[in-house]
């Protein structure tokens, strides 16, 4: 029987309580979005298979709780993951500023060559936006990686977000046995960040 997929990666998604982790697992995985908020407690993950570059990668994609008490739970998943989604709630500068501190959480948990991503939640709310769009590419930058704005209400770059993670842990790999590093580099997708953030507004 043929293989279901030729490659498996654990992803895991970290940030403040209530910023929509698991609205975006879901909007990923089932494609759906409830608006009650139910806060994970510790761990939980959900899988699905998608295509890249003629690649079936099967994501699995760990979501952990945001409140600090679960802590010690959550960072003991950071070392098996290859790709971490560090969200903030465009809506809430305090999200956007513990970044940093989740950023210094990948460092003292994961493994040295986790791909990261950022991502800015909720950009379906843009009449209560507390975090400029340039603020989070500005420190995106300053940390070398990739940025989207997303909304798991309005599924706004959620399929694209999770895809580039995949790429880019797929282009390593390949880069890793082969010797040659194909990744495009992140100034490479402004445009494409662009046209999506305009789209991410009008909602
Ligand atoms: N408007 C809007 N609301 C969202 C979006 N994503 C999530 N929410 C809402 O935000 C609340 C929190 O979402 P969750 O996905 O449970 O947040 P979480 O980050 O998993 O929270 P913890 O489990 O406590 O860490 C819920 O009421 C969601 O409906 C979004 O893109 N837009």
């Amino acid at each position: 029987m043929a293989k279901a997929y030729d490659h498996l990666f654990k992803l895991l998604l970290i940030g403040d309580s209530g910023v929509g982790k698991t609205c975006l697992i879901i909007r990923f995985a089932e494609d759906n979005f409830n608006s009650t908020y139910i806060s994970t407690i510790g761990i939980d993950f959900k899988i699905r298979t998608v295509d890249i570059e003629g690649k079936k990668i099967k994501l699995q994609v760990w979501d952990t709780a945001g409140q600090e008490r679960f802590k010690t739970i959550t960072t003991a998943y950071y070392r098996g993951a290859m790709g971490i989604i560090l969200v903030y709630d465009i809506t809430d500068e305090k999200s956007f500023e513990n970044i940093q501190n989740w950023m210094k959480s990948i460092k003292e948990n994961a493994s040295a060559g986790v791909e990261r991503l950022l991502l800015g939640n909720k950009c379906d709310m843009e009449a209560k936006r507390k975090v400029q769009r340039e603020q989070a590419d500005k420190l995106a930058r300053e940390h070398g990686i990739r940025f989207f704005e997303t909304s798991a209400k309005s599924s706004t770059n959620v399929d694209e977000a999770f895809s580039s993670l995949a790429r880019d842990i797929l282009l390593k790999s390949g880069s890793r046995r082969s010797g040659n590093s194909n990744k495009p580099p992140i100034t490479e997708l402004k445009t494409s960040d662009k046209k999506n953030a305009s789209k991410c507004s009008l909602v």
